[in-house]
């Protein structure tokens, strides 16, 4: 292992703990040039500890005699990564893990401090058969939010929505690794072509369940760096963000608004759809992303795609009646994200979900009058929350009978499909959290 692996680990919790980033994106930039052993070990201890923020605060608060608001934050994240390695790790010898964050103390705390890690992290150490949790049977919320980190406004939101026993089945599933989900370009090569060209270079690989383009790779170690990647074959997407073109299902030659587009990943897979063939508005309200947009489609071959600048809260009078096809994508809490971008569960609170569905409801109002008689409206989100979900789509259906719920079981064969929504689950489509709405323009 490389020397100052742990100081990397540290830097990057510390970057991402004080926004500085989202965990995948930091973490990436982090392990870019690490040995594969290396970059592993670095990912599994930074997203166990950010995954595990609120269950290792507990135990902190447990063995130490400050409180953790007296704690140092350099001082508490060195105990948290040494805890994570005491308590869900069994590769690394409790020692290592104790001895490797003195010495990473002695760098970022003065020696009281130094002499405070060490004894918390060694009577944790002995005393790890021991720990408690809250009571299950007195305090539910309380409970699920230690064992599983959460804040206690979510579990009791969720709890409230799906029930106790749902919520915990939700939680387990969020905190098992995803596997890594890969789009086939299917205008360049097919799904089967592309499996067997992986398979040949050691892949393991199988058919997504549910997407018709998606690839579930189990060891995918270093697949951005292939020549697969490189010459478009394949873009990185879940595949429950890859239903919602897959739903959409646009007819090639159509023109398609996507009003929040970026960075492009259901922009460039209705174009796939479309066979290249039609023209895409894709629009964003942040300049910089739109670059996102553009990179992506020449990567894969695709030359339909517009760009432009726009806040889709805001209706465009040019665009009015024009689109066969609109893609409300809307900004989102993103609590279906979590098993990837762990540091979600701890940014939002109850308010921000409340803003966040008046401004979906503005989009939604916005961009609905693009749609042409006939049309397709689709409205999707990457969250668990049903403010921001079907009661937005409600909303929007009570004060629009022109519009109504468009059955998608031809689309994606389930039961729910039926309805015309969808909200997709960990824990029962082994997929991100989504929701997917389609609706017709009578
Ligand atoms: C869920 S993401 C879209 C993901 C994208 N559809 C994809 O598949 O790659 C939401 C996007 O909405 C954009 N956004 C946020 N507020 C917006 C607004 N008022 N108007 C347009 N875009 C907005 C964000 O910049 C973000 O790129």
């Amino acid at each position: 292992m490389a020397k100052n692996i742990r100081e990397e680990i540290f830097k990057t919790l510390n970057q991402i703990e004080n926004g500085k980033g989202y965990s995948n994106i930091v973490l990436n930039k982090t392990t870019r040039d690490m040995e594969t052993r290396d970059a592993n070990f670095t990912r599994e201890i930074v997203y166990g500890v950010l995954e595990n923020r609120i269950y290792l605060e507990w135990v902190v608060s447990r063995y130490s005699k400050l409180k953790i608001s007296k704690i140092s934050p350099a001082v508490l994240t060195i105990i948290k990564m040494g805890l994570y390695q005491i308590l869900k790790m069994d590769k690394v010898p409790d020692s290592a893990a104790v001895n490797e964050c003195v010495k990473l103390s002695k760098k970022h705390a003065n020696k009281g401090a130094q002499g405070f890690i060490n004894g918390l992290l060694r009577n944790v150490a002995r005393d790890k058969e021991n720990i408690e949790l809250p009571d299950r049977k007195k305090d539910f919320t309380k409970y699920i939010s230690v064992k599983y980190s959460y804040p206690e406004w979510i579990i009791e939101d969720w709890a409230a929505m799906y029930g106790e026993s749902f919520t915990e089945e939700l939680c387990e599933a969020n905190s098992k690794k995803p596997s890594l989900n890969i789009r086939v370009n299917t205008l360049a090569i097919d799904r089967d072509t592309l499996m067997e060209r992986l398979s040949e270079s050691g892949r393991e690989c199988r058919a997504a369940e549910y997407g018709k383009d998606i690839v579930v790779v189990l060891n995918p170690d270093g697949l951005i760096d292939t020549e697969e990647y490189r010459s478009g074959l394949f873009t990185v997407q879940d595949e429950s963000s890859s239903l919602v073109a897959q739903i959409m299902n646009p007819e090639s030659g159509a023109t398609v608004v996507d009003v929040c587009s970026a960075p492009g990943g259901k922009t460039t897979h209705m174009a796939q759809i479309m066979k290249n063939k039609g023209r895409i508005i894709a629009r964003d309200v942040h300049e910089h992303k739109l670059e996102l947009i553009e990179s992506n489609a020449r990567r894969l071959g695709i030359d339909i795609i517009e760009t432009s600048l726009a806040d889709a809260a805001e209706r465009d009078e040019s665009l009015v009646d024009k689109a066969d096809y609109c893609l409300v994508d809307a900004p989102c809490s993103g609590l279906g994200l979590v098993r990837k971008k762990p540091e979600i569960k701890y940014n939002k609170s109850r308010s921000d979900l409340e803003s966040l569905s008046k401004l979906q409801s503005e989009i939604l109002e916005a961009s609905s009058g693009y749609v042409k008689k006939g049309g397709t409206l689709v409205y999707s989100t990457c969250t668990l929350n049903v403010k921001e979900n079907i009661e937005v789509v409600k909303d929007f259906l009570d004060k629009h009978p022109e519009f109504k719920l468009e059955p998608f079981e031809a689309e994606l064969p389930l039961e729910e499909s039926k309805r015309g929504y969808i909200e997709l689950y960990p824990n029962v489509h082994g997929t991100d959290g989504f929701f997917i709405s389609k609706m017709i323009r009578m």
